[in-house]
């Protein structure tokens, strides 16, 4: 049963405990699962990914498996319909339009005795694009992924994702790949996957930055493997708080909190309300919604765990909350939501109004779904473009300007005992003189 409690009771430490659910102690014996498929992987490559997919995902691969076949690419065509064809090709249009929106470009600037400042934009080599595939298949996460990293030009994109049953990956996922240029695509999921895409094994290449949303062993891989690589960030298991009003539909929020939670059993749903009435018929609806759902028995996990309802004072302590705890999603089911906006300060996506379910996000308005948890937007902020993108500082100094701060450069040089700094600058001086 979703809890209901009141402002007054201690609602901040319930709402950190939910917001650290993925880094706390209870998940350091995954932690110590991740570690060994790491180092496992980083030392016998290709035989530690097969030997751990057989372990976790219950599918005995062959080598030459592993990676997916022109001819599996081919046939997925055949096994989505064309509904659904249609579907994945108008989330595509939208999202790629939406990730060309004020793309980076590279500047320079001519100052003053011809010095020139600059950046210079320019993507990674290779990117690799976690496509999660445990208990459901994410189309949506390989558009998400792929487009941007095509938009910034990564000339080689690679998809890992888990072998289904019967060793096959969803052809709508194939599909999408296709449809947005990802032909290189390996059967691997979970740590053993984002450990191939760190380090590299004989099948699968080593990458410059792994992107893309998993689980909680997907999540603390990417953790423990940044610095090898980079990372996105951490896009762990799903998280929707609502701030609603008198005038919010109760079935209608209740969809939306399910809609997170069906995701994982660690996935957090919370509403926060002024109104004790929407509360209760809120809880009510819930467990109606339950009743008959396919996916009963892992999303009412994550409500009873990691589901909360809380009833505020005003919207305004709504809105301090909603910062502290720093959600993935956020609805603003109110009648100005507007009129809160300026208030919140940290969520990977905000969603405003009562016709906005969070699931046109997921699938198709054009933002990235692919966003901060369990925290995180606190300092960063969802995928996109930018993420695939690095750049350079531009710095030309002719010797008029070098003449300019030369005396500068030997004062700061001198005062951090570095003389060959200074000297550097004092023999170009010397040499034009
Ligand atoms: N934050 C975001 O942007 C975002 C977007 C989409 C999805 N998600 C989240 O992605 C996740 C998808 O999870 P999923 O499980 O469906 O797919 P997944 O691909 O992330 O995880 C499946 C993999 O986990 C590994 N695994 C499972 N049990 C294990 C165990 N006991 N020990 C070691 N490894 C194990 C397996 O290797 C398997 O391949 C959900 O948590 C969902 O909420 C987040
Ligand atoms: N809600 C997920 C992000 O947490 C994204 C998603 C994909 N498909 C359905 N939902
Ligand atoms: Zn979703």
């Amino acid at each position: 049963m979703l809890r209901i409690i009141t402002q007054q009771a201690d609602v901040k430490a319930e709402l950190q405990r939910i917001c650290d659910r993925t880094h706390d102690e209870q998940v350091v014996h995954k932690e110590a699962t991740v570690r060994e498929v790491l180092q496992a992987v980083k030392r016998q490559g290709d035989k530690a990914v097969l030997h751990y997919t057989a372990e976790f995902d219950n599918q005995t691969l062959k080598l030459e498996e592993l990676r997916v076949t022109g001819s599996e690419l081919d046939t997925a065509y055949q096994q989505v319909s064309q509904e659904l064809l249609q579907a994945i090709q108008l989330a595509a249009r939208q999202i790629e339009a939406f990730h060309r929106q004020r793309v980076p470009k590279s500047w320079v600037n001519f100052g003053e005795d011809d010095v020139v400042l600059g950046k210079r934009y320019t993507p990674v080599d290779r990117a690799g694009i976690y496509v999660p595939g445990g208990r459901a298949a994410y189309p949506s996460t390989v558009l998400m992924n792929a487009i941007p990293a095509k938009v910034a030009g990564v000339p080689r994109v690679v998809m890992v994702t888990p072998p289904g049953a019967g060793k096959v990956i969803s052809p709508a996922v194939l599909v999408a790949a296709q449809e947005t240029g990802v032909q290189e695509i390996y059967r691997v999921g979970g740590a053993q996957a984002i450990a191939a895409l760190a380090y590299g094994t004989e099948t699968i290449p080593k990458v410059n930055i792994i992107t893309g949303p998993g689980n909680i062993y997907v999540t603390l891989a990417k953790k423990l493997v940044y610095g090898t690589v980079g990372i996105d960030m951490l896009a762990g298991p799903s998280e929707v708080l609502i701030i609603a009003d008198e005038f919010a539909n109760p079935v209608h929020v209740a969809a939306d909190m399910l809609a997170q939670a069906e995701h994982d059993p660690m996935a957090a749903a919370i509403l926060l309300t002024t109104d004790p009435a929407l509360a209760k018929n809120v809880q009510v609806a819930v467990e109606r919604q339950l009743v008959d759902h396919p996916r009963r028995i892992d999303t009412e996990k994550a409500i009873a765990h990691y589901g909360l309802i809380v009833l505020v004072e005003s919207l305004e302590a709504a809105a301090e909350l909603s910062n502290e705890f720093a959600p993935e999603h956020l609805e603003l089911e109110v009648k100005d939501p507007w009129a809160i906006l300026p208030q919140i300060r940290h969520a990977g996506a905000i969603f405003l109004g009562y016709s906005t379910p969070e699931a046109v996000g997921d699938y198709l308005a054009g933002p990235n779904h692919t966003l901060p948890t369990s925290g995180a937007a606190r300092y960063t902020s969802a995928l996109s473009v930018e993420t695939f993108l690095k750049h350079s500082s531009i710095i030309q100094y002719s010797p008029t300007a070098l003449q300019k701060v030369a005396g500068a450069i030997d004062a700061l040089a001198t005062a951090e005992g570095l003389p060959s700094h200074a000297d550097s600058v004092r023999r170009r001086i010397q040499q034009d003189e």
